[in-house]
């Protein structure tokens, strides 16, 4: 048996962190798949080396030069602190100066491969390291496991084929050597090309992997001591989640809990492959299992609460929208010809708000989008709301118990917050409000204090 571990960039940000990651390896003989993101920010004000990269490929002639010095330099201390050679070294200096005199069919996909850069270039490192320490590892680029995507070069989907090729290589993979280290974030499409996850996509990578290898388990080290009820950012000293469901995560990490990636529930829930959310700088806590439903049981009436800003919202009011045939059919119609999915739809006799993530639907499209909208369907009113805050509040606790909304719908009006929409997950474990966006951290904290202020601690 295995475990998959995957190490965020905050793990991985200098060689005092890579240390860490090499005391982690060794004190479990069952972490063998290792998944790296590229080195992250070493204190506050630093810069991951994904955004250097961003810069390297989209900056000024100067911003580049810097770029490439900063990226390299970043790469060499750990290589240095861990005496790996300079003839080692060689090939990381070289790749990163052959990716601007490589052909790329067009911007988005040259952005995928330089981004890509930054995990490619630390597994390279990371296996180099662990060589050094006197270990067995090798480097396993995503095409040797048969990892491939389509979709976006820059938010690319996983062929679901993907998962009996690594099957299939596996179990060869792993006899020779005692570690194999996988660069996350990307993969490669029907062409050949570099795709990349979105932003925070290795985590998606490690949970592919613990799916692929059939894996006991997929750890997942990052900076925090565990997942927390808020974003420690918005409540100071939030309450440590220990146990949660798969479905409580991915609700939370869709709309905020930036701590793991949503989609990286997904593999995770198929295999039924318990996930722990651990800290590389505390690695003895018990960190966050997240684990199906069935095994789960908790008292407590709700697991978190998140808000996010990057939504938008087209408010559309039509006298009997409710008797009309095919009215929500033509509207989604049109989104499709304009190829923009929606996030939510909820509706009223004589009403509907369609919420969007704002990346999909550009400044340059929208005047049209609305006028098609207003002239297909004849609508009496349409507004377009930019200002507009999510508030998604989860437990599976919430399924069972009574009043909960109203408890949620008296602390935010305590402290005269309005409610622009309010929706309940069909699953009852989630309900969503709108908000606006500069209401949207206090709404958060109003909630926060209503189900948690009592409750001191770390839950037992
Ligand atoms: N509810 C939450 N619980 C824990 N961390 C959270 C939460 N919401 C947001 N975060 C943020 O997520 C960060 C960890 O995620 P990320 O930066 O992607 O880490 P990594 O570098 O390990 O990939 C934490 O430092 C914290 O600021
Ligand atoms: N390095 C990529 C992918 C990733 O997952 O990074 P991190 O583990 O630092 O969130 C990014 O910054 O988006």
């Amino acid at each position: 048996m295995v475990k998959v571990v995957k190490f965020g960039g905050s793990s991985l940000a200098d060689a005092t962190q890579y240390r860490k990651v090499l005391d982690i390896l060794s004190q479990d003989q069952h972490r063998r798949v290792i998944v790296v993101s590229a080195p992250g920010k070493r204190f506050p004000s630093d810069t991951k080396v994904t955004d250097l990269l961003i810069k390297y490929e989209n900056g000024d002639e100067n911003e580049v030069s810097l770029a490439r010095q900063l990226i390299i330099e970043r790469y060499q201390a750990i290589a240095e602190a861990f005496k790996v050679s300079d003839q080692r070294f060689e090939p990381i200096r070289e790749y990163l100066s052959d990716l601007v005199n490589l052909y790329y069919v067009n911007r988005k996909a040259r952005l995928a491969h330089f981004k890509a850069a930054g995990e490619h270039l630390n597994a390279i490192l990371m296996a180099e390291v662990l060589q050094a320490q006197g270990m067995s590892a090798r480097f396993v680029d995503p095409s040797e496991l048969g990892i491939t995507v389509h979709g976006d070069y820059n938010n690319a989907i996983l062929d679901q084929n993907s998962y009996s090729k690594i099957q299939d290589v596996s179990a060869n993979l792993l006899s020779d050597t005692d570690y194999i280290v996988v660069p996350g974030f990307y993969a490669y499409n029907d062409a050949g090309e570099v795709c990349t996850f979105s932003r925070g996509g290795s985590d998606i990578t490690g949970a592919i992997l613990a799916r692929g290898f059939q894996a006991e388990m997929y750890e997942n080290f990052t900076d925090v001591d565990s997942i927390y009820s808020a974003n420690p950012h918005v409540v100071k000293h939030p309450h440590s989640i220990r146990e949660m469901t798969y479905r409580e995560m991915r609700e939370l990490s869709y709309a905020g809990f930036s701590v793991f990636h949503d989609e990286a529930i997904i593999p995770a829930i198929e295999a039924q492959i318990p996930i722990v959310v651990k800290n590389t700088n505390h690695p003895a806590l018990p960190g966050t299992l997240i684990e199906p439903e069935q095994n789960f049981r908790s008292d407590r009436e709700i697991t978190g609460v998140v808000s996010s800003n990057h939504f938008a919202a087209l408010y559309l009011h039509k006298y009997l929208l409710n008797r009309e045939v095919g009215f929500t059919l033509k509207l989604l119609q049109i989104l499709y010809r304009y190829g923009i999915s929606y996030e939510h739809m909820p509706s009223g006799i004589d009403d509907l708000t369609i919420i969007f993530d704002k990346n999909q639907v550009s400044n340059a499209i929208l005047p049209n989008l609305l006028e098609d909208i207003h002239r297909e369907l004849q609508t009496d009113q349409l507004e377009w709301i930019d200002d507009y805050a999510i508030l998604m509040i989860v437990g599976e606790g919430m399924r069972d118990k009574v009043g909960i909304v109203d408890r949620i719908v008296d602390a935010l009006a305590r402290d005269q917050i309005g409610i622009q929409m309010i929706n309940q997950g069909a699953s009852r474990i989630s309900t969503m409000l709108g908000v606006h966006q500069n209401q949207a951290d206090q709404a958060v904290r109003q909630i926060y204090k209503e189900f948690f202020e009592s409750k001191v601690g770390v839950e037992q």
